[in-house]
């Protein structure tokens, strides 16, 4: 059902239910109004999606429960992500992934400050998932703890996948309708779900140690992929960057039910740069008045995040976008998103 009032936030909200369910007047209205939010914001919070509420909510409850196994299991040979560059076979990630090994990298951190802040460490911890079926040439083996340490969650994971592909799908689509393409032009290149599902755990954390710039959650920095869906819980902390006031960043506050969508660098690419890759961080989060104080404010709260990195099948050819070529023409040369990805990924592992 439409929602009669939508919560006030910095980002465009859109009922998503007038695109999957809508008149044919709706549909196209809303595709239209969700190209226009990527075209200026380049983020958008979607509302009455696809994927249920109660599904998201025991999504986070698996998480917390994964994140509570022993260091010891989740950094065995089997579960903990291999490193790129030293004996990983795949260029996407799967598996656990301790605190302080990813690091975000921009290459935009062009004055000092953000330099820095990229020597500090990223307090969160990580756990990457893929599809379990699909084109077997580019499928990843996921590596999940063993079923009788955890059971159920290899099961949820593999629905809850699938379940944000059929989600991302439909995005594609209206972001291609509200283009003037054809419905499946981004649906036909994303055949493979060669995706990254992930979950997040920020630890709590020193609240002057994120304030002061010691520790980081994550500094600024734009997705890589085609398009994020990143689900968070009640904590807080996510910023992004006003788009109409560079350098200054906006609150994306957590919305119950909703799901905050962007546009990646490598869409952006594809779209010659008319749907916009926006630089988001997470900070520490506004101080959450009873508990913080118990605690003598000194500590944040931990906090969980679910981003479903959308990304298109590796080995397809992308060119700029139909109808996008400006006056100007392509910007930039053909390429596949394995290439570019790798590219990417490889400035993001501490080596
Ligand atoms: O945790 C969040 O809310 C955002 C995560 C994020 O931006 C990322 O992993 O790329
Ligand atoms: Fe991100």
């Amino acid at each position: 059902m439409p929602s009669a009032t939508l919560p006030v936030a910095h980002l465009p909200i859109i009922d998503f239910s007038l695109f999957t369910s809508g008149s044919p007047e709706q549909r196209l209205k809303t595709a239209r109004e969700v190209v226009d939010a990527f075209k200026t914001a380049g983020f958008v919070y979607l509302v009455n999606h696809t994927v249920p509420d109660e599904l998201v909510d025991e999504c986070f409850q698996w998480s917390k429960k994964v994140f509570q196994l022993p260091q010891s299991e989740l950094t065995r040979e089997e579960v903990i992500r291999p490193q790129p560059g030293n004996g990983a076979k795949s260029y996407i990630a799967r598996g656990y992934t301790p605190v302080g090994r990813e690091k975000v990298s921009q290459d935009v951190y062009a004055d000092d400050t953000l330099k820095s802040l990229r020597q500090v460490e990223d307090v969160k911890e990580l756990y990457d998932i893929g599809a379990d079926k699909g084109a077997p040439a580019v499928r990843e083996p996921n590596r999940f703890p063993p079923r009788h340490l955890l059971p159920g969650f290899e099961d949820f994971m593999i629905n809850f996948f699938w379940r944000c592909h059929e989600f991302g799908l439909d995005i594609f689509r209206a972001i291609a309708i509200g283009l003037g393409l054809d419905e499946d032009y981004f649906v036909n290149f994303h055949q493979d779900a060669d995706h990254l599902f992930r979950l997040i755990h920020y630890p709590a954390v020193s609240r002057k140690a994120l304030a002061s710039g010691q520790k980081a959650r994550i500094p600024a920095h734009s997705d890589f992929g085609s398009i994020t869906i990143l689900f968070q819980d009640q904590v807080g902390g996510l910023q992004v960057e006003d788009r109409k006031n560079p350098g200054s960043y906006l609150p994306a506050s957590p919305i119950k039910g909703s799901a905050i969508v962007n546009i990646g660098d490598f869409l952006m690419r594809w779209s010659n740069d008319v749907l916009k890759s926006t630089l988001h961080r997470v900070i520490e989060p506004p101080a959450d008045g009873e508990q913080e104080a118990e605690e003598g404010n000194e500590m944040t709260q931990e906090r969980f995040s679910v981003p479903f990195f959308l990304q298109a099948d590796r080995h397809k050819m992308i060119q700029c976008v139909p109808g996008l070529e400006g006056e100007t023409g392509p910007k930039f040369p053909p390429i596949t998103a394995m290439e570019y990805l790798a590219m990417r990924t490889d400035a993001t592992f501490r080596k």
